[in-house]
């Protein structure tokens, strides 16, 4: 009996079909997609979709006997067919008898494992490639053509449809154009799949790094009780939720650094980087780029473009450390940049946009900096809206006990060694000493003096007289080796000095150097010209001596 649409092709809308496989990305939209569009001509009874996919429940599938291989397997992904009397009964789920086809076996597993086309043009009670013969029959089902899904030379599984009629030989072209194309399309949505599950997984490993290192940095907790410490912390809770700028003061070695993190990690922004730049390592000729970043070709050895530190703090906090030392020229782009949340690249001119918080941080009095011309006024005011004040370690002695105790503990377990007790004896002793290098002193300190303590008696290391400038003696706690003569040549020490000794030494010439100088690091006539290393190389062993660079001299 013929039917009213015999003469309609099986595929009627293949050219739509195609465009819009094109825009799809996601692999179940894709699927979804193909099966409904095939479905939607009156002559297609079943359109359906098998891929194939590691073998799973092959515990409990029926086809399990005739599999060859239970590895791997065609699994139904996507269907869409209606009943011809029936048109509530609709064929779109994707479980039931033939969710799972074993490679090689019927039509559909023939076709998956021999890459090639199927047509079966009159299907009928007594066709061997049919598993239902009475749905075949009560639908009116006579033909059944599947196309297999070749991508790259890889079978990635089967399109298949079944037909109220012949599907004849320009349909299974449409049918094998069709595939082609999806398969292409099932490819990318593989792709983009997998990059969505690495991105995803390496945000994961970013955020758990990122804890990571949280957890294990130093920088945990502010350690204190002292009243001068509960200032800070009351004033880093007023403003931390807030977008203010904020301007950290104090001298070397007192804690800023600790201060600017627990701001980030009390603030709206803590999810978000903060980046930390120390304005006194980079080099004069590359701030500009350091800060705002440059193109490709901008200089002589921009090799490729690359992002400053304001656009990789984009969103969260700029932490712009010895901010007394930017040199003048830049600070107007600075000032730029925080007033309006633009700037350039060098080398760009197009203008890119930023939201960042600064925290910065001197041991500078930047107010006299700026008076006496060295720093920018309008960039002091504009960075100094709320100022805190980081008291130095001398003037909150009652913190001590607890910092000693930490800090103790922490070389004791990097050591593998049980940890000492504090005395009366040397908390006495620590309360005497003035701690110009503050709490990174202390630090140092204990590290050392636990290092060279015998282990049932721990005595500290101190340099000796509180008040005493380059001439000091050695360590109150251990037997000192006379001093080498610190000037005429080399020293030629006639003992083997301690790791404490020699630091003292180092320390006495640092001073001795910065007092000829007169403070002068960098350039003509400065400490690093007439020491022979690099500025930088100055400024961080002055900061890892807790010499403050200025004051002083
Ligand atoms: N209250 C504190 N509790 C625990 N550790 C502290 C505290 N204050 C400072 N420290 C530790 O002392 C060391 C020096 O601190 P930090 O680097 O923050 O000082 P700073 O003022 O930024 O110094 P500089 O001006 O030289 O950069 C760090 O190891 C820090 O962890």
């Amino acid at each position: 009996m013929a039917d009213a649409w015999d003469n309609e092709p099986v595929v009627t809308n293949g050219p739509q079909l195609l465009l819009e496989l094109a825009h799809e990305h996601q692999m179940d939209h894709l699927l979804t997609l193909l099966v409904h569009r095939l479905a939607e001509s009156p002559r297609v009874a079943l359109a359906r979709i098998w891929l194939k996919r590691p073998g799973d429940r092959c515990g409990q599938c029926r086809m399990r006997p005739e599999c060859p291989n239970q590895t791997e397997c065609l699994h139904l992904v996507a269907s869409a067919g209606q009943s011809r009397d029936l048109p509530d009964d609709r064929w779109n789920s994707i479980d039931g008898d033939f969710q799972r086809f074993p490679l090689g076996v019927r039509k559909v597993g023939w076709i998956a494992a021999n890459g090639q086309p199927l047509e079966i043009p009159n299907l009928g009670i007594g066709n061997p490639w049919i598993a239902q013969p009475q749905w075949i029959q009560r639908e009116g089902i006579t033909g059944f053509g599947g196309q297999p899904l070749v991508h790259r030379g890889e079978i990635m599984g089967v399109l298949a449809v079944f037909a109220r009629g012949t599907i004849g030989e320009l349909c299974m072209q449409w049918l094998r154009t069709i595939a082609n194309h999806a398969a292409a399309a099932l490819a990318t949505a593989r792709a983009f799949a997998e990059i969505e599950s690495l991105k995803r997984q390496l945000e994961s490993e970013n955020e758990y790094l990122r804890e990571e290192v949280e957890r294990r940095s130093a920088f945990g907790e502010l350690i204190g009780q002292s009243a001068a410490l509960q200032q800070v912390t009351q004033r880093i809770d007023l403003v931390a939720p807030t977008t203010a700028n904020v301007l950290i003061l104090g001298e070397s070695g007192t804690g800023k650094e600790l201060v600017a993190r627990e701001l980030h990690r009390r603030s709206l922004r803590a999810k978000q980087p903060l980046i930390q730049v120390n304005c006194a390592a980079i080099p004069r000729e590359l701030y500009e780029s350091e800060f705002f970043g440059h193109v490709r070709g901008a200089f002589t050895g921009a090799l490729r473009d690359r992002m400053g530190r304001f656009e990789l703090a984009n969103g969260g906090t700029l932490f712009l450390d010895e901010i007394g030392e930017i040199p003048l020229e830049l600070q107007a782009k600075l000032l730029r940049v925080l007033q309006e949340g633009k700037l350039e690249r060098v080398g760009e001119e197009r203008t890119r946009s930023v939201d960042v918080r600064i925290i910065a941080a001197t041991n500078r009095d930047l107010r006299q900096e700026a008076d006496a011309g060295r720093f920018r006024p309008d960039l002091y005011y504009r960075l100094s809206v709320f100022p805190i004040e980081v008291p130095p370690l001398r003037d909150r002695l009652d913190d001590l006990p607890l910092l000693a105790e930490h800090f103790l503990e922490r070389t004791a377990r990097q050591l593998g060694r049980p940890k000492p007790r504090l005395t009366r004896a040397v908390m006495q002793q620590m309360q005497q000493y003035h701690w110009p290098g503050n709490i990174r002193e202390l630090q140092h300190i204990l590290e050392r003096s636990l290092i060279i303590s015998a282990p049932d008696r721990f005595r500290v290391d101190l340099p000796s007289g509180s008040t005493s400038a380059a001439g000091s003696n050695l360590s109150a706690g251990v037997e000192s080796a006379p001093l080498p003569a610190a000037s005429g040549g080399p020293a030629t020490p006639r003992e083997i000095l301690t790791d404490a000794q020699l630091r003292q030494i180092e320390a006495e010439n640092l001073r001795a150097a910065m007092k000829v100088c007169r403070g002068k690091v960098s350039g003509r006539g400065g400490v690093a010209e007439l020491l022979g290393v690099k500025p930088t190389t100055v400024f961080s062993r002055l900061k890892s001596l807790g010499i403050e660079p200025r004051v002083d001299f």
